[in-house]
């Protein structure tokens, strides 16, 4: 039996950024999974082929409207096998980066095959081989979780498991669930030249983010799909030709929908369920694994880290709990994860970025006891130049200026709103984005206008406004 330091089940982004950062420190660790190209959900099946798609989709979809601009006319049905392979050669170029060679160059042992607990110390692979670790980390990550309708497992229906290898669009697309997946996905195809009809449980889209940036980015979304709410999906059939009805009902009416396509979309099941942790004495949460902060599970030897614990199945924070993880595992350090500074982008066009405490939160957490400030994208030049000033910035923070919240919709917003988790993260105030110099004209300008409210409220609506004045007067 090989012994090793640390095993890591699940090369993915989680399981890679625990390896290699073990691995460093000259300890002996085995990394498994059970496919045979390292990658995990976001090479293969998550971010990259989804945004390589939106990518994709959405310059298809400038090109239309510079053409008509300029008095063009883009007509025809786009080739859907564009996208297509502008998916795969994107997965290519990253998959090589993420090749098993490259690992086993650092010295890690990587070993293909299913992992399953013997005990809390020992893993088998595939039923043979068993491999002893002083240390175990799980990073096995989640799959699609595929709702109990009835005829649906009779049927041939998408997830984002098979959605990226379809080589031709479906003419008509329905999607159920409208999470990240839903949203991302159904924008792109109805880009691409599908006719989709979004089905959503609640009243709503966006339900986890602020409520002013969910209202306009629900808006914009309705403008290019048909999304029906107050859905609820009962029974799904094809036909001979492939064609699916989809039974089910709106605000307790019956309806059906008829469609080529069928996106599955409804949320995520963690592969917690293939391990046999039942010979471990790690518990768990439902279908996740239950870890205190310092990701530690209730096996000493093990932890957890990723798309198998609860609070963000997001890659970058994977990343960052393997980080945590490593050092706790490894080096028996007692570094506790923290997800104050966490912030998730939604890829629709445009995009929805979120960081901390929406305003309803911070009001329940601090009463009116907050500042809110909010700059809409059309006061912005750089915005106003590129045409693109659909959106808003919009920042909530505690009477002393710290950031509790921020969050943008806005073309790009994953990107120039970083600033702000920059600030939130080392501890920096409204006031200092305010004070950064940003050059002109950036898209970052938005969240500098906004921050500058900052100053604007404290000088001009202030005792310290009512000071100076007196001041200049008597100066003159
Ligand atoms: C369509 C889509 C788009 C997404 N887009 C984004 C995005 O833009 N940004 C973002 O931050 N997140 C995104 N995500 C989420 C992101 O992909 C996941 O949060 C992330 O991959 C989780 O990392 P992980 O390490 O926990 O799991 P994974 O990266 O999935 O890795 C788990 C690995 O474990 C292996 N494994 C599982 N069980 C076993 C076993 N028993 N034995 C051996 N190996 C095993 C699997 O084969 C897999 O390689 C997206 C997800 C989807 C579905
Ligand atoms: N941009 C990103 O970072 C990004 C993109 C995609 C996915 N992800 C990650 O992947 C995870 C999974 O995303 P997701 O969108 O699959 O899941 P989700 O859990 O976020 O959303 C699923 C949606 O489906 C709905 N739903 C569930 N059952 C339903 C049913 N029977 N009928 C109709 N609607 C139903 C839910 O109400 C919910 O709105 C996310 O939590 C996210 O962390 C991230």
């Amino acid at each position: 039996m090989k012994k090793y330091d640390l095993i890591v089940i699940g090369a993915g982004s989680g399981g890679l950024t625990a390896a290699v950062g073990a691995i460093r420190f000259g300890i002996k660790v085995a990394l498994i999974d059970k496919d045979a190209q390292p990658g995990g959900d976001c090479l293969h099946t998550g971010c990259v082929p989804s945004k390589a798609l939106i990518a994709a989709a959405n310059d298809l979809h400038d090109a239309r409207k510079t053409a008509e601009g300029y008095g063009l006319s883009l007509t025809g049905e786009a080739d859907y096998l564009e996208a297509y392979r502008r998916v795969q050669a994107a997965k290519a170029v990253i998959a090589h980066h993420d090749a098993a060679e490259h690992f086993e160059s650092m010295g890690i042992d990587v070993y293909q095959g299913h992992a399953k607990f013997l005990d809390n110390h020992a893993i088998q692979i595939d039923g043979q081989e068993t491999l002893q670790g002083k240390r175990i980390i799980i990073a096995a990550g989640s799959r699609a979780k595929v709702p109990d309708i009835e005829g649906l497992k009779d049927i041939d229906y998408l997830t984002n498991e098979s959605v990226f290898d379809m080589m031709s669009l479906p003419k008509r697309l329905v999607v159920i669930g409208a999470g990240p997946v839903g949203l991302e996905l159904s924008q792109a195809l109805a880009r691409l030249g599908s006719q989709v009809t979004l089905l959503v449980k609640g009243d709503s889209l966006f339900p986890k983010e602020d409520h002013d940036i969910a209202a306009r980015a629900q808006s914009l979304m309705e403008q290019e799909m048909s999304i029906v709410y107050h859905t609820e999906v009962q029974k799904v059939a094809a036909d001979e030709a492939g064609v699916k009805t989809i039974y089910g009902r709106i605000n307790g009416h019956e309806h059906t929908w008829q469609a080529e396509g069928l996106l599955i979309a409804t949320g995520r099941m963690p592969n917690t369920d293939q391990l046999d942790l039942h010979r471990t004495s790690v518990e768990v949460d439902g279908d996740h694994i239950a870890v205190q902060k310092n990701l530690r599970t209730t096996a000493r030897s093990i932890f957890a880290i990723g798309d198998v614990i609860k609070p963000f199945p997001f890659t970058h924070a994977a990343g960052m709990e393997g980080k945590v993880a490593v050092s706790n595992a490894v080096f028996g350090l007692r570094r506790k994860v923290s997800y104050d500074a966490v912030p998730w982008v939604t890829y629709t066009d445009p995009e929805i970025f979120h960081l901390g405490m929406t305003e309803k939160e911070a009001r329940e957490q601090a009463g009116d006891d907050i500042q809110i400030y909010i700059t809409d994208l059309k006061e912005v030049d750089r915005f106003i130049t590129d045409r693109s000033t659909e959106g808003l910035v919009k920042i909530i923070a505690d009477q002393k200026g710290k950031i509790m919240g921020a969050h943008a919709v806005g073309k790009g917003a994953g990107n120039w709103m970083q600033e702000a988790v920059f600030a939130k993260q080392h501890g920096c105030k409204v006031s200092h984005i305010a004070e950064t110099i940003h050059p002109y004209p950036t898209h970052g300008e938005a969240l500098k206008k906004a921050s500058g409210q900052y100053w604007e409220k404290k000088l001009f609506d202030g005792p310290v406004y009512k000071l100076l004045k007196a001041y200049v007067k008597w100066f003159r």
